[in-house]
């Protein structure tokens, strides 16, 4: 990948950036009419590869004596804007290269440039249509109906074409988007195209890294069609950035290579607080994210009747055994003589702890050791009442909810499920924790109203568990990353990467169904040496 295709692959846009770069390149004498041609030909192209037109051939039978070939049938659909503009250039290239085309454009105000392109595709004998039970057949359907201009929510008829489109068992190639998805959020107006395959145009737009989106897109590619950098950087330069992680980024966060002097302390010291007799599973699963990420040196402080059996899980780890309540949780942390919070480059806290380990989590929040909250951390920070509580802290402070976590630490946040994106960077922003939210693109932000998406994962990952994994493996990078100045956000946002990858890796080896998390605590170091 050349630099320029690495800085465009990190880069996220809302509609209304993408329509600030468009401005300046059509400013700076780029006409609309040669763009809309170069990045339709690209797509045209890229659909060729995809669906060749090989002409298909019925083999001569007794009962069919003569042999005739077909072409394949692609159906057209076409909006009022240049996302139609588009699809009508896809159109007059795929006839041209013999496939049998036909158009669906059941809207009577077009743009200029696409009025004009449909009057010439009708020239060309290319078959229109303008109501929905007309269409024929088609072995694949073009959608290029709407895409970043949308902005109301569609209704009847196309809203209900577009239900029936949906119907037909046919592949749907969407062109930017899939119509009827807002750019931004990943919100269904009103409703939707299930597409097979969607091409983003130019730059990646932030609905492809929405949850809420995802059953639309399908499968998902960026068409570059050489958009200047210069344009990018001018339009992004004054806005929060957020950023796609991609595997660059997060291969330059890791602690690697290591010096060749170093001492296990000087690889970062990180202490897990974790697990009850209820759940002792989720502190051995903390323990092996946090093995996974090559920790100098763990301690697990643990309730005293779980140590053993943590004992024989981690050989090296230091497993402190603490006073347990009646229910099992930790009491009261019992550190080591000599040893106080402080002694430790992070601590990670709360998968499995029950909310009767509150004074715990008090004191590792009132202390000044950096620190990652989840799971029981977080419910009990919620108690505490999330932004005072976070407001005392001078250390650095990462919370990890789900969405239901989210919910109860930031009740007055805006909805993340409506925009997980922006609830995500008020969240950050007004508690003054880096936040990782995570979910099918987990999102991470920083106060600074900056963000970064893991931008593919697996569903596999939807599993009890897998949420204890990334704690231990995202705090023993935080315990190592620290002593090497390397930015909180930047830690985080690589352990979600990391995370993603090794469930995406276990994934091709042993199905979606065969990632259950002790597994994907196998897969951490694994899928590091694929990229090594
Ligand atoms: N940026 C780039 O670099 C490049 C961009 N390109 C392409 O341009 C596309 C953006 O084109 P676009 O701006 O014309 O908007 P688009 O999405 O086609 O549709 C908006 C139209 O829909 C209408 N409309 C809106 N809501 C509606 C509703 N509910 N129900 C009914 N109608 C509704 C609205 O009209 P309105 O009614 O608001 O006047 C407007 O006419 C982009 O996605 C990409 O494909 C490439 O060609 C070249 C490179
Ligand atoms: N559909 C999905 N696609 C990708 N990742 C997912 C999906 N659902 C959940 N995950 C990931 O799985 C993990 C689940 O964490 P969590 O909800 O805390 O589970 P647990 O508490 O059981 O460990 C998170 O990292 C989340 O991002
Ligand atoms: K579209």
């Amino acid at each position: 990948m050349s630099d320029r295709q690495e800085q465009i692959s990190q880069v996220v846009v809302t509609a209304e950036q993408m329509r600030d770069i468009e401005t300046r390149i059509f400013a700076a004498g780029m006409p609309v009419v040669a763009l809309m041609e170069k990045v339709a030909g690209l797509i045209a192209r890229r659909i060729q590869n995809l669906y060749p037109n090989l002409k298909q051939t019925q083999q001569f039978t007794p009962s069919s004596p003569s042999s005739f070939s077909s072409n394949l049938r692609v159906g057209i659909l076409v909006g009022p804007g240049h996302n139609g503009g588009d699809a009508l250039v896809v159109a007059r290239e795929l006839h041209f290269r013999g496939y049998e085309i036909w158009i669906y454009s059941p809207f009577s105000k077009l743009k200029e440039l696409t009025s004009q392109h449909l009057q010439y595709a009708q020239s060309l004998g290319i078959p229109i249509y303008q109501e929905i039970e007309q269409l024929p057949n088609s072995n694949l359907l073009i959608d290029g109906l709407f895409g970043f201009g949308l902005e109301r929510n569609l209704t009847d008829p196309i809203a209900s074409a577009i239900n029936q489109l949906n119907e037909l068992s046919v592949p749907i190639l969407s062109i930017d988007l899939p119509s009827g998805l807002h750019t931004d959020t990943g919100e269904v107006l009103g409703t939707a195209i299930r597409a097979t395959h969607t091409f983003c145009l130019g730059l990646w737009k932030l609905a492809f890294l929405q949850d809420q989106a995802l059953e639309y897109l399908g499968k998902v590619e960026l068409i570059d069609f050489d958009i200047p950098l210069a344009d990018v950087q001018a339009v992004l330069l004054n806005a929060p950035r957020i950023k796609r992680i991609t595997p660059a980024t997060a291969l330059s966060t890791l602690p690697l290579p290591r010096p060749s002097v170093t001492h296990k302390y000087k690889e970062g010291h990180l202490l897990l607080i974790c697990g009850s007799r209820r759940y002792a599973g989720g502190a051995i699963l903390t323990s092996l994210g946090a093995r996974g990420s090559g920790v100098g040196m763990l301690s697990v402080a643990v309730p005293e009747s779980l140590k053993s059996l943590l004992v024989s899980h981690l050989p090296e780890a230091l497993i402190v055994g603490c006073p347990e309540t009646e229910t099992g949780a930790i009491a009261q942390l019992q550190l080591p003589a000599k040893t106080n919070l402080s002694s430790f480059s992070a601590i990670a806290c709360g998968p499995g702890l029950t909310t009767d380990a509150s004074p715990v989590v008090q004191e590792v929040i009132e202390s000044d050791v950096p620190l990652v909250l989840d799971a029981d951390g977080l419910n009990i920070l919620a108690q505490m009442g999330t932004i005072p509580t976070l407001q005392k802290r001078q250390a650095v402070t990462i919370l990890t909810p789900h969405a239901g976590e989210f919910q109860r630490l930031f009740p007055h946040v805006a909805d993340a499920k409506h925009d997980r994106v922006k609830a995500v960077r008020e969240a950050a922003a007004q508690s003054g924790a880096v936040v990782l939210l995570k979910g099918a693109r987990t999102a991470v932000a920083n106060p600074q109203s900056e963000v970064w998406i893991v931008p593919e994962s697996t569903p596999a990952l939807a599993r009890g568990g897998s949420g204890d994994v990334l704690t231990g493996l995202l705090g023993g990078l935080l315990a190592q990353g620290l002593t090497k100045q390397i930015p909180v956000e930047d830690i985080a946002a690589t352990a979600a990467w990391w995370h993603s990858q090794a469930a995406i890796l276990a994934t091709q080896e042993r199905t979606e169904l065969g990632v259950d998390a002790f597994t994907l605590t196998q897969y951490l170091i694994k899928t590091l040496s694929n990229c090594y």
